[in-house]
């Protein structure tokens, strides 16, 4: 089956969930979430489904453009969205992200971090100082302290779930994208360290460790022949990911279904991690 037909079938197919997820009322029904870097790409995906799967979601990004041009698509789809402008890498803006859903919704369920930074391509050693720092202060740092402003929220409702958007770069390195692998591998322990504490207060930590998803981010690899051949070559399910094959897992990982589910990350690469 060619890539294209495959892809049309899989829409189709998304699209007959849709209708019985929204006929049935939603498994987040109730929820509050808040997704980092969600007017885009992988993050708007995740915002999307948490709200088709009955969430009211939070939305944000760091230009407020974006963050009006998303809740007007989200809204259109008469999903209950917010949103407000929130560079991850400012405590006062985390602070404010996590303060708005609860003063809009009355409280916070899930948190989905998923804002990362990548200033730096090439090899490992060319890294500088001020790129390892960015990165590492978007990615991780951001990411911890954005979970530890939610967690005394999600005490307060009896239950949460946090999810931390990884990478399987976090397992097998991408050569030329060391420091950016790094700090996603980071995200794997970060996971596993929040989680014992965390469950103690039924807040359950996960992870998702994307492979390579249709997005700007990747767009270096897709929109071009030569090396898109080459990844399809190490893909068994021979197409790259779309934004979301990474939703469903997360609004998964968020729902009762997951409630004995904590300190783990799932892979979605199409079997790629497997041949690395
Ligand atoms: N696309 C892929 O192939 C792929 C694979 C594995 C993991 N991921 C991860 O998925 C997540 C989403 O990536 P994506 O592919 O949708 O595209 P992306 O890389 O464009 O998404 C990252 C988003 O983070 C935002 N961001 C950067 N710094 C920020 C800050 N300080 N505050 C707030 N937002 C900030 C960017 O504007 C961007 O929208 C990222 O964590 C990325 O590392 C992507």
């Amino acid at each position: 089956m060619s890539f294209t037909k495959s892809r049309f079938l899989a829409v189709g197919q998304q699209c007959v969930k849709m209708a019985s997820r929204a006929a049935s009322g939603g498994k987040l029904a109730g929820k509050v979430a808040v997704v980092t870097a969600s007017t885009d790409g992988i993050g708007l995906a995740i915002a999307r489904r948490l709200g088709q799967d009955g969430a009211k979601v939070v939305i944000s990004s760091r230009k407020e453009k974006n963050v009006q041009r998303a809740l007007q698509e989200l809204q259109g789809e008469n999903l209950d969205v917010t949103g407000m402008v929130c560079h991850v890498g400012k405590a006062e803006d985390r602070k404010n992200l996590i303060q708005h859903a609860v003063d809009k919704y009355g409280g916070l369920d899930i948190l989905v971090s998923n804002a990362a930074a990548n200033p730096a391509f090439g090899p490992m050693l060319d890294t500088t100082e001020s790129a390892w720092d960015k990165i590492f202060d978007t990615n991780v740092k951001a990411a911890f302290f954005l979970a530890k402003d939610a967690v005394p929220h999600m005490e307060k409702r009896g239950a949460g779930s946090v999810v931390f958007v990884s990478s399987i770069g976090g397992y097998v390195p991408f050569e030329l994208l060391g420091p950016y692998s790094v700090s996603k591998t980071a995200l794997l322990g970060l996971v596993k360290a929040m989680a014992p504490q965390c469950g103690r207060l039924n807040i359950r930590v996960n992870g998702i460790a994307p492979g390579i998803i249709k997005t700007r981010f990747s767009e270096a690899i897709w929109k071009n022949e030569g090396p898109l051949k080459e990844q399809l070559a190490q893909i068994p399910l021979s197409r790259l990911g779309e934004p979301e094959d990474c939703a469903g897992p997360v609004s998964f990982l968020c729902s009762d279904d997951a409630a004995y589910i904590t300190g783990e990350t799932i892979v979605m690469s199409g079997g790629m991690l497997s041949r690395l």
